[in-house]
């Protein structure tokens, strides 16, 4: 149905998925000087410590880790959240060249790879999927990597927390979700430090093959990232 190559990639998603256009559409630009400090924004708290990582898949898009996401034992909170949000997956968006892969540029500036941390807020509503079509239903964490040659720690298991820097200095703004079906429904939370991955762990990225459902011939998955879109008005504020 949709995907990033000529025929099926970001340029001709409107056809199917009309929000495309819409006025709060990610990822976006982040322009630092013209983000606004918000002093009342508070630190982001994770809660990742009973995190139960229980598949991992790669949907045809990406390669997805999901996790148990029936009780409060995984959740985001604070920051420019007003609930706590429950992680349900995270996965990643790269490219083949070093430079490119993320999805939010920073200053016009682009990043090897990004982890998006995916949260829903199980407070108001009581299925991911009713939260995936609310204004305030899902909070993505996103953390952009610079590819730096040479070694880098390896993930210990799939306790996402190890992945973050220590003090999460964050832009936010609202918008959806960078694939489709494109939903205006999440707050998102851009972590400002680069995390930092080796070559080869970017490599393992790249070498996934992938089939979606119908295909048969295996293709490769890569350069699966959304370019940036209009910020149409939008706030983009800064925590300190
Ligand atoms: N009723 C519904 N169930 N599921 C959906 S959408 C499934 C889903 O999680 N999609 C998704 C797409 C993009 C992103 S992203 N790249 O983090 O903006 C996160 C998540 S709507
Ligand atoms: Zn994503």
């Amino acid at each position: 149905l949709w995907g990033y190559g000529k025929e099926d990639g970001p340029s001709v998603w409107h056809k199917n998925y009309p929000v495309a256009q819409g006025d709060r559409q990610s990822p976006i630009d982040i322009v630092p000087h013209q983000a606004s400090h918000d002093p009342s924004l508070g630190p982001v708290v994770l809660n990742y410590d009973q995190c139960t990582s229980i598949k991992i898949a790669n949907n045809g898009h990406s390669v997805v880790v999901e996790f148990d996401d029936s009780d409060d034992r995984s959740v985001i909170r604070g920051g420019p959240l007003d609930n706590p949000y429950r992680l349900k997956q995270f996965h990643f968006h790269w490219g083949v060249k070093g430079c490119h892969g993320s999805e939010h540029t920073v200053a016009g500036n682009s990043y090897a790879s990004e982890l998006h941390l995916v949260h829903w807020n199980a407070v108001k509503y009581t299925t991911f999927g009713e939260a995936a079509t609310a204004p305030d239903g899902l909070a993505v964490l996103a953390l952009y990597w610079i590819l730096l040659i040479g070694s880098a720690a390896d993930f210990k298991g799939f306790n996402p927390k190890c992945l973050l820097p220590s003090s999460l200095h964050y832009w936010t703004y609202l918008g959806s979700l960078t694939t489709p079906p494109l939903h205006e429904s999440v707050i998102w939370i851009v972590v400002k430090d680069p995390i930092t991955v080796s070559e080869k762990q970017l490599g393992k990225l790249r070498t996934l093959l992938f089939t979606g459902e119908e295909e048969d011939q295996r293709t490769r998955m890569e350069n699966n990232f959304r370019p940036p879109q209009l910020l149409k008005g939008r706030n983009v504020r800064s925590s300190n």
